[in-house]
């Protein structure tokens, strides 16, 4: 391909990415994986050019565009190398028309700006994120994994995290094949830690998915108790299980839950619980820099039915509990809806239940939990709280 043709290549996934967007249809990554597999001619290098122009275009603009020229020529106004392959030769985009104008630069959609918390540096949520691993003490412990990764500093603070620089090929690494790490960013190996999981408890990871956080538990647990990986989508689940195997968490039960009728699948661990993860779907705000595309997919509907969604799974989470137990709501996002404004509700709703200051050497007090952003803490952004069932 000339790099004019890869130009054009990026112009029309970009023209799938964006309808695929604005329908709910596949991510970005699949089309271009697809997009690909029926154009064998392509080599590597095509491929990561397109790529690399899809994924720029995609970080510049905060508010969807209407084509993915518009995209592209957002890229062209800032990069006079990309708007000089605007040639009209073959396979090439036609030229830049005068007055033709590229999509808006930004980070955050100007509707979201508003409700995002106060404290989050906008500019700082769609920087380059670092591959960071936590070393699985199931299997292995930093001074054995770190002389195995001789890139990885790190993370202060967290004795379990490494950090590798972006884009670090993890996977090939013997390190990865032999579980000894799994690739979690900071930011959920600092939620896993406010669980507090210890062996021989009884612990819910609720919105499990493909167990990020169910396997740093497990590490906590060290393989003995209770872990329950919950979840309402079972290929979710299903992903959990080869990962759980890799890393020696055996012990891990999962459990699929039937959506809207969550509570009947749970009602055996009813006040049964000491510790709940409740990791719910959210906006994915804070994850931004390893998924750009989300910006142009999240509306305001959207986002008033996560908050919904957010309350009733808090709601049926919740009865689990022993008393005493302890009940830590996260989400990856950084609206006030989702996070303080969601917690300070369930405290109206629920009797009995109070927030407990969470003491890390990371993050801010944001209401009653803690807010990590990109800016502030390096990590994904989250916000989380620990609530505790009175005894
Ligand atoms: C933020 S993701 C979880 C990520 C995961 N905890 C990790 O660390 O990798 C939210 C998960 O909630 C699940 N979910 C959505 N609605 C749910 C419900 N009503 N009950 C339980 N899980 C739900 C989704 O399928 C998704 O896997």
């Amino acid at each position: 391909m000339t790099p004019s043709a890869r130009i054009q290549a990026a112009i029309d996934l970009l023209d799938a990415i964006i309808a695929s967007a604005r329908d709910g249809g596949p991510a970005a990554d699949t089309l271009i994986a697809r997009y690909f597999k029926e154009r064998r001619y392509a080599g590597s290098r095509d491929r990561r050019a397109v790529r690399d122009h899809v994924y720029d275009a995609i970080r510049r603009a905060a508010e969807r565009p209407e084509t993915g020229r518009e995209a592209m020529i957002g890229v062209a106004e800032a990069r006079p190398d990309v708007a000089a392959l605007f040639d009209g030769s073959t396979h090439a985009p036609l030229p830049i028309e005068p007055g033709e104008l590229g999509a808006q630069a930004g980070a955050v959609p100007a509707w979201l700006q508003p409700l995002l918390a106060a404290p989050v540096e906008q500019d700082a949520l769609l920087g380059r994120a670092p591959v960071d691993v936590r070393v699985n003490r199931l299997k292995s412990d930093p001074a054995v994994v770190a002389p195995m990764l001789p890139d990885a500093v790190a993370i202060a603070g967290l004795s379990d995290g490494l950090r590798l620089p972006e884009g670090y090929p993890i996977e090939q690494q013997a390190a990865w094949a032999d579980g000894l790490v799994e690739v979690q960013d900071a930011g959920s190996q600092w939620i896993s830690a406010a669980c507090d999981a210890q062996p021989g408890m009884t612990v819910v990871d609720m919105c499990a998915g493909a167990g990020g956080k169910t396997l740093a538990l497990a590490a906590a647990m060290a393989g003995q108790g209770t872990l329950i990986a919950a979840d309402t989508i079972r290929s979710r689940l299903a992903r959990l299980e080869p990962r759980a195997a890799r890393a020696g968490a055996t012990f891990i039960e999962t459990l699929l839950l039937d959506q809207s009728h969550e509570a009947r699948g749970l009602e055996s661990l009813r006040g049964k619980a000491d510790v709940v993860l409740v990791d719910a779907p959210c906006s994915g705000t804070g994850t931004w820099r390893r998924n750009p595309e989300a910006r142009w997919r999240l509306t305001q509907a959207r986002l008033d039915r996560l908050v919904g969604e957010q309350a009733r799974i808090l709601d049926f989470a919740a009865p689990l509990l022993a008393p005493g137990g302890l009940l830590v709501y996260a989400t990856c996002a950084l609206t006030d809806r989702e996070g303080r404004g969601q917690v300070d509700a369930f405290l109206r709703r629920h009797d009995g239940w109070s927030a407990e200051p969470i003491d890390l050497p990371v993050g801010r007090a944001h209401g009653e939990g803690l807010l990590l952003t990109p800016g502030h803490d390096g990590s994904d952004g989250f916000f989380f709280a620990r609530l505790r069932r009175g005894a």
